[in-house]
């Protein structure tokens, strides 16, 4: 699979053709690459059809940083449902495809702006995704604030097989992992988050000494979580600043993970280390996150930037 990079197309819909499409009897996926904090994604405009344009094996391949384009997963912008302006699905860069992401519907609302010509007018859109209803907002100065929706607290809903401690929630429950035994607290933005501030007994994290490649695969792969889990290492600055590092489900070491920072802010209040409105400091750079009493919804603010325009041969 070879890639050329394309012109930019028209900002308009998919239907545009490039020489990719006439070339005899050869398929090509136009996309547009973004990242949210360095959280990258492939988005595929899919209006035109209810089913990915591409399947999880060839979202792998997409994914690849040597052979293929290079991200962390594919984000599809499909027709909505039950009366949603769209459907947002997305495939991890293993190919398995989560519930929810967090820096990819902040980059989705920007793409969905190019494609409808909104640029530069204040626009939120209803996205149905397998969180429920998310509801991204494009603002003035750029950013996307994102309704992330209720946290799921419930430990069979997160899910975990941990014994829930706290109202039917699991926080500051040790985790064994490797002989090691961790404080953590599960929560679920619709996607698994496993968030851990230390070990039982231990020093406060120095989330930038861990090794996540040596620890992040045996908690994503730990029997306590059925569903796989993201892991949050979560250090406390103040009780309005954490510094975090993840380990992603089905993509691995992230320089940002969205529903991670929501989880992070969650787990933070109900142990006692911060205040409902934090600012996150990921390695890709800082998220606001808010976890509004009034309403119980997780609010999250960030950037999403292009990163350029391609067609791929299929
Ligand atoms: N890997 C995650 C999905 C992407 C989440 C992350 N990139 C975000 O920004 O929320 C999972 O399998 O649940």
């Amino acid at each position: 699979m070879s890639i050329e990079s394309a012109a930019a197309p028209q900002k308009t819909s998919s239907k545009s053709s490039s020489f990719l499409d006439q070339r005899e009897g050869s398929r090509s996926l136009h996309f547009v690459k973004y990242h949210g904090l360095g959280n990258d994604f492939i988005l595929v405009d899919n209006r035109d059809s209810s089913e990915p344009k591409i399947t999880p094996e060839q979202a792998v391949k997409l994914c690849d940083r040597n052979f293929g384009i290079g991200a962390d997963g594919v984000i599809f912008a499909l027709p909505g449902v039950n009366g949603t302006d769209y459907t947002m699905r997305i495939f991890n860069s293993d190919g398995s495809e989560p519930e929810m992401c967090g820096n990819g519907v902040r980059c989705f609302a920007r793409f969905i702006a190019e494609l409808e010509n909104l640029y530069g007018k204040r626009q939120s859109f209803t996205v149905h995704t397998g969180a429920g209803l998310i509801v991204p907002e494009i603002q003035e100065d750029g950013l996307v604030k994102v309704d992330m929706g209720q946290p799921v607290l419930k430990a069979a809903n997160v899910p975990t097989k941990l014994a829930s401690n706290k109202n039917d929630a699991v926080v500051k429950s040790e985790l064994v992992v490797d002989g090691v035994t961790w404080n953590v607290t599960c929560v679920s933005m619709g996607n698994p988050h496993c968030v851990t501030f230390g070990t039982k007994g231990g020093e406060d994290l120095q989330v930038d000494a861990l090794n996540l490649a040596q620890i992040g695969p045996k908690f994503e792969h730990h029997d306590a979580f059925p569903a796989r889990t993201n892991t949050e290492f979560v250090q406390v600055y103040s009780p309005s600043h954490l510094k975090m590092r993840a380990w992603e489900r089905g993509a691995g070491a992230t320089l940002a993970c969205g529903t991670g920072a929501c989880a992070a802010v969650v787990a933070a209040v109900l142990e006692g280390r911060a205040t409902r409105k934090c600012t996150v400091d990921l390695p890709g750079g800082p998220l606001e996150i808010e976890w509004r009493e009034e309403d119980n919804h997780v609010y999250m603010t960030g950037p999403a930037e292009v990163v350029f325009y391609g067609s791929v041969p299929l």
